[in-house]
């Protein structure tokens, strides 16, 4: 098992967050590198980020999850990669170590981590729509792949989750479901307010429906 694993976490506006998600992923033993990739935020994400141990990459404008993500795969080297979003609460070190230790082991290529038995209201998400998880580790292997046949993969913002899903079964990756008990994230309108954070989620679906499009679009081309 000598396989280097980076764990990327995207984040726009978390300085009251990144820190105890930080704090966590520095426990595990299996993570060989954080790194967080400072989108374009406003406020001291990358300071409060550097402060507690992890590197930053930082983008000077705001150019989305997907941006992020990719950029961070790009601009670190690993075998494995394990995307954590930023706003997470609850997070436990065995959380973590579930998530990477399939891929670690080759029993995955690619795990999902899914929220339970925590807050009502993203645990019901997560039921719903497992295939938007945000915490996830996969083989780099595959952030290759779809870097090398989707020029526009930086462009989706919030559809990162349903692309790497859709080339899970494109690529027929062996993707395991983990249980991430009592893990919970900052919905958008607790981050933002009411009106601000529906706006945000109003957002974020269209970026989701118009990247699931873009990509049913391209398949019927091929
Ligand atoms: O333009 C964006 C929007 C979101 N994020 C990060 O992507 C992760 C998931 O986003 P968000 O929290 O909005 O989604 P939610 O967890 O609410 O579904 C978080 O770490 C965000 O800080 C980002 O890097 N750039
Ligand atoms: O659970 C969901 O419906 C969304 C929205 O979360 P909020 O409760 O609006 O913060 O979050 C997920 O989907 C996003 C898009 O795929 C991912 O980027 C997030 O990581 C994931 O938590």
């Amino acid at each position: 098992m000598n396989n280097k694993v980076v764990c990327l976490i995207p984040a726009y506006n978390e300085e009251k967050r990144i820190g105890s998600v930080i704090e966590v992923v520095k426990k595990c033993t299996l993570v060989d590198e954080i790194y967080v990739i400072d989108d374009g935020s406003e406020d001291k994400t990358a300071e409060v980020a550097k402060e507690k141990g992890a590197h930053t990459l930082k983008l000077y404008q705001n150019m989305g999850k997907s941006y992020a993500i990719f950029y961070g795969v790009e601009n670190t080297q690993s075998d494995i990669v394990l995307m954590l979003d930023a706003d997470l609460i609850n997070l436990k070190v065995e959380d973590v170590q579930n998530l990477i230790l399939p891929v670690l082991e080759d029993k995955a290529d690619m795990t999902i981590g899914i929220f339970s038995e925590g807050r009502f209201s993203t645990d019901l998400a997560q039921k719903i729509s497992p295939f938007l998880s945000g915490q996830r580790a996969i083989k780099r292997w595959v952030f290759d792949k779809i870097l090398e046949s989707r020029k526009d993969i930086k462009d989706l913002g919030y559809a990162i989750e349903i692309i790497l899903t859709e080339y899970a079964k494109k690529l027929n990756l062996r993707v395991l479901t983990v249980e991430l008990p009592h893990v919970s994230h900052i919905m958008k309108e607790e981050k933002l307010g009411f009106f601000k954070g529906a706006q945000h989620r109003m957002k974020m679906y269209r970026e989701i429906i118009k990247g699931y499009v873009n990509l049913k679009k391209s398949r019927d081309e091929a």
